[in-house]
């Protein structure tokens, strides 16, 4: 005989069948799922763990009730804290203890826990729903004052439980399925798609729970129970979505929430006698509207409801038929079980739209004759006497001129020109001229001045603070005020920072006003070419105004605010004067208590007004305006201060504008160092500043798709917190914006004889200038190009002349049986000045020896035709280029010790800063072959 299950031969029947029972019957027996049932609700589970976990639920709303008993009783019954009161088992922790009881008594023993206990669990089975006796609001207090008392703690919920349901959930955060309305669900997110795929798409579920979100992490407390009648499924750019067609059941309270699961309680209605007069009122009130509905299936479900004085179920209906319902308003109305409640919300919504719809003017009625409407004179009229006299503008500024206190001699003129306007007819042209003024006067803060005195500890706290670096500058700027201090004035000194574009010219001055607690107003003189910008047009100009300055005065409402005079290097002279010639007045201490400014032709005390100015050049402002600014030159960064900026102010203010935390996103050294070294050549950091803004904008649609709870654009990408970016990432998101700098260095390596890289300082900061030079037979004649500057002509010639001179000295060829071709490439741009002059003769020497000259070096440097060096400007915009260009050797004229000392430790740590007195220290220093026999 064969085992039916292994095949094993047996001889007789019996042992076949004992076999099997033993074998494998009792295993096969043993894999059948076992029920399990919950000991107060009777509710069964497939899995011991599900019903332990139920039970447990039973206890979430009154579990403090039954805490305070066991503790009480734990600390009659034992001295030693957690002992188990009814089996004595000692705990390690309370929270262990807290199970062992749940667990051990409440869950599989509850019979020894009641009789062993104080705790009376009673099962109230006459109360057949306890939620009737508690409204959504009530809460553990309200709860707790429901039960007995301690030795007769009875539990009503239990009576409920057998009503627990264990749903699938998807969250939606937009749409509300009201009990009887039918909805369509689009399911894009990540958990919404995984609970379809595992309950609905094999049918295993046919009802869902639809959670609402208020927050990412905050969802509605009630929900809705729905039958999910069809999933459709779609793809779109090949994603799969989802759409449920689901009709709601049933309000639910959510009890506690696992990944795609809830276990849930249904919310029933509450009626009571009055509902039947508000319902009778509120059929009244839709019966209209339910005869004109155009969706037959609806009217047919309301009447029908209508009818069976179903108040609660036709109330849900018509709600999920109202439009202009906010989605917190339709959340409010879920959560209401009181049926009174929800119609009385109902009926409030119909009558605002109903007066909504009465206030939009009728449809017969064109947008023109609204407009005209509006503009009615009559109309207005009537508005100004409902409102209870409405001033006239001449009246208005009367008043408003009474109440100034004007300056002496000007309060006369100003009356004076006030009782002309009132003679005037309104319709006169210059009427509209006298009141403009009359109300500029009126406005202008002639005797307002804030209450401002210098604190320096707070000036230095603040520049400090704001400012990284530009040391010497903090200092200077504390100092002028230091001296206002002393001198109880700030009229004297004006300020003029100069220097390259991002350096923090305007913020050091934003700084130094905030030091000072004074209002900061900025004039942009940038390409003004017209006096009257500056000190306004004449009265009796059409369209006249007053000038910059004026303007700045009414906008900052008070007479001693800062006053950035921006960009005065971008002044013009123009055909119609000088707007520098209007500014000396502005700046002259001894003028400027009495401005004149042509519109307003009253004079202005601007004494009180601090006036600080920047320029990029200071090369293009004019002498006379030069001779009144105390000059502060602000030099451009190196690559650490660059750094420590990116730190410690524009990652910050970036952050803070895209409005993302700083913890979100962690933006390194390295990834710093690779946008200032690859992506900007600058010697501020605006353009640092623009290149983090644009690493904050892609960590910012990350964050914000991450965030993203609206329904429609249901996209939850995984995002992991914080967002690193490392420097592969700057390369990705800068894709494009890459600097060629270092290509066009790297690209002349390696130098053939007469080329070498020298130094200029422009407007943008310093920069590597190549100069190439070559020989060709001939008889001496030197040529040109580039478009260079009568200045530089002028060294290639002196650089000619010494190496003519000095050839037999140094043993070279002398060069006068060639033709010498100097070059500066980029032709476009128009170069000028001596510094050239080393890097000529150098280049020259090279010619000479046919030895090239050292590709690591840049050069800078006057020559005299004697053979000296002398010394030249922009020293640190030169070394800081040549140090952004990886250059690594400077060769500077001995005579700029002072200013090359004042350099960053740092720069001089990475550089080696040659420094030389003659043209021979020159050729020396830069030619490849350093045993040139005679130098
Ligand atoms: N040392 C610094 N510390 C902190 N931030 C700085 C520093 N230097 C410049 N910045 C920042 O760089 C940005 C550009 O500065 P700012 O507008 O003051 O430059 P600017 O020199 O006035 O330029 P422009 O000549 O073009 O007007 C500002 O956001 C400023 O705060």
């Amino acid at each position: 005989m064969e085992c039916r299950h292994c095949c094993r031969t047996f001889t007789t029947v019996k042992e076949v069948r004992e076999h099997e029972r033993v074998s494998h019957e009792e295993k096969v027996r043993r894999k059948q799922p076992q029920r399990w049932k919950c000991t107060y609700c009777h509710l069964e589970f497939l899995s011991r763990h599900g019903r332990d976990s139920h039970v447990v639920t039973h206890f979430s709303n009154v579990m403090d009730e039954v805490w305070k008993s066991l503790d009480d009783m734990q600390h009659e019954v034992s001295a030693m804290l957690n002992e188990c009161p009814i089996c004595s088992c000692v705990m390690g922790s309370r929270k262990s203890f807290r199970m062992h009881v749940i667990h051990r008594h409440l869950i599989i023993d509850p019979e020894t826990f009641i009789s062993k206990t104080n705790v009376k669990v009673e099962v109230k089975e006459e109360v057949e729903d306890p939620l009737y006796e508690r409204n959504l609001e009530a809460d553990a207090t309200t709860l707790r004052r429901s039960l007995g008392p301690r030795d007769s703690l009875s539990l009503p919920f239990f009576t409920n439980c057998s009503m627990t349901l264990e749903l699938p959930i998807v969250f939606v955060a937009n749409g509300v399925v009201l009990p009887g309305a039918s909805l369509k669900l689009p399911i894009r997110s990540k958990n919404n798609m995984g609970t379809v795929e595992k309950y609905l798409l094999d049918k295993s579920s046919k009802t869902i729970a639809v959670g609402y979100r208020l927050s990412q992490e905050k969802m509605f407390e009630a929900a809705t129970q729905v039958a999910v009648q069809q999933v459709t499924c779609w793809t779109f750019n090949s994603h799969v979505q989802y759409t449920l067609h689901v009709v709601g059941l049933q309000r639910i309270s959510v009890d506690r929430i696992s990944t795609s699961t809830c276990v849930a309680t249904p919310l029933r209605d509450v009626t009571d006698e009055k509902t039947a007069t508000l319902g009778e009122e509120f059929l009244k009130i839709v019966k209209p509207f339910i005869e004109k509905s155009d969706n037959v299936e609806i009217t047919v479900q309301l009447k029908r409801l209508a009818e069976e004085k179903n108040f609660g179920a036709l109330v849900d209906l018509f709600v999920s038929q109202l439009k202009n319902v906010s989605y917190v308003q339709q959340l409010e109305f879920l959560a209401s079980r009181d049926v009174n409640a929800r119609l009385q919300l109902c009926s409030q919504w119909i009558e605002d739209q109903i007066s909504s719809t009465r206030s939009v003017p009728s449809s017969g009625t064109s947008s023109l004759q609204k407009a005209l409407a509006l503009k009615d004179p009559q109309s207005w009229k009537k508005v100004s006497r409902s409102t209870g006299g409405h001033k006239s503008p001449v009246q208005a500024v009367e008043e408003k001129l009474k109440q100034m206190a004007l300056p002496e001699g000007i309060q006369d003129k100003v009356m004076g020109e006030v009782e002309r306007l009132k003679s005037m007819n309104a319709t006169q042209s210059e009427h509209n001229v006298l009141l403009n003024w009359l109300e500029l006067v009126a406005a202008l803060p002639w005797n307002v001045s804030e209450n401002t005195e210098i604190d320096l500890i707070k000036a230095r706290t603040i520049l400090e603070a704001s400012h990284d670096a530009m040391d010497d500058v903090k200092q200077r700027v504390l100092e002028h005020l230091a001296v206002c201090k002393l001198n109880d004035s700030v009229n004297g000194v004006i300020l003029c920072f100069s220097g390259p574009p991002g350096i923090g010219k305007t913020s050091v001055a934003r700084a130094i006003a905030q030091s000072m607690g004074r209002k900061f107003q900025r004039v942009s003189l940038g390409g003004i070419r017209d006096e009257s910008d500056i000190r306004g047009h004449r009265r009796t100009y059409v369209a006249s105004m007053p000038g910059r300055i004026i303007e700045a005065l009414k906008t900052c409402r008070v007479n001693n605010p800062v006053i950035l005079l921006d960009e005065i290097d971008k002044l013009y002279a123009g055909n119609s004067g000088s707007p520098s010639a209007a500014l000396l007045e502005l700046l002259d201490p001894e003028q400027n208590n009495a401005f004149h400014d042509h519109y307003l032709n009253l004079p202005f005390d601007m004494s009180n007004v601090m006036f600080i100015a920047t320029a990029n050049d200071l090369s293009n402002v004019e002498p006379a305006l030069r001779d009144r600014l105390e000059i502060i030159e602000m030099s451009g960064y190196g690559l650490k201060e660059k750094l420590n900026i990116a730190r410690r102010h524009l990652r910050a203010r970036q952050l803070l504008k895209h409005g993302i935390c700083p913890d979100y996103l962690t933006l390194d050294d390295g990834a710093i160092e690779t946008i200032i070294e690859e992506y900007t050549m600058e010697a501020g950091v605006r353009q640092l500043e623009r290149h983090i803004a644009s690493v904050c904008r892609y960590a910012a649609l990350k964050l914000a798709e991450a965030c993203n709870d609206d329904v429609q654009a249901d996209v939850v990408p995984d995002l992991q917190l914080p967002i690193i970016v490392t420097p592969l990432h700057i390369h990705r998101i800068l894709r494009g914006k890459q600097m060629n700098r270092i290509k066009v260095v790297e690209s002349m390596r390696p130098l053939p004889p007469g080329v070498c890289f020298g130094l200029s300082v422009t407007a943008d900061g310093g920069r590597v200038m190549p100069i190439e030079a070559s020989k060709s037979d001939g008889n001496g004649k030197v040529t040109t190009t580039g478009k260079l500057g009568k200045v530089l002509e002028e060294s290639v010639h002196v650089a000619a002349a010494w190496l003519a001179s000095n050839a037999k000295r140094l043993e070279m060829t002398p060069l006068k049986n060639y033709d010498i071709h100097v070059h500066l490439p980029e032709g476009g741009i128009g170069k000028d000045g001596p510094s050239a002059g080393c890097g000529l003769a150098a280049a020259l020497a090279s010619l000479a020896t046919e030895t090239p000259l050292r590709s690591d070096t840049a050069i800078t440097g006057e020559i005299s035709l004697s053979g000296h060096v002398l010394p030249v400007g922009g020293i640190k915009e030169k070394v800081l280029a040549a140090q952004r260009e990886r250059l690594q050797r400077v060769v500077l004229p001995a005579a700029n010790r002072q200013q090359i000392e004042k350099l960053d430790d740092d720069v001089k740590r990475e550089m080696e800063l040659v420094l030389v007195e003659n043209i021979d220290q020159v050729i020396a220093a830069m030619l490849e072959n350093r045993l040139f026999s005679k130098l």
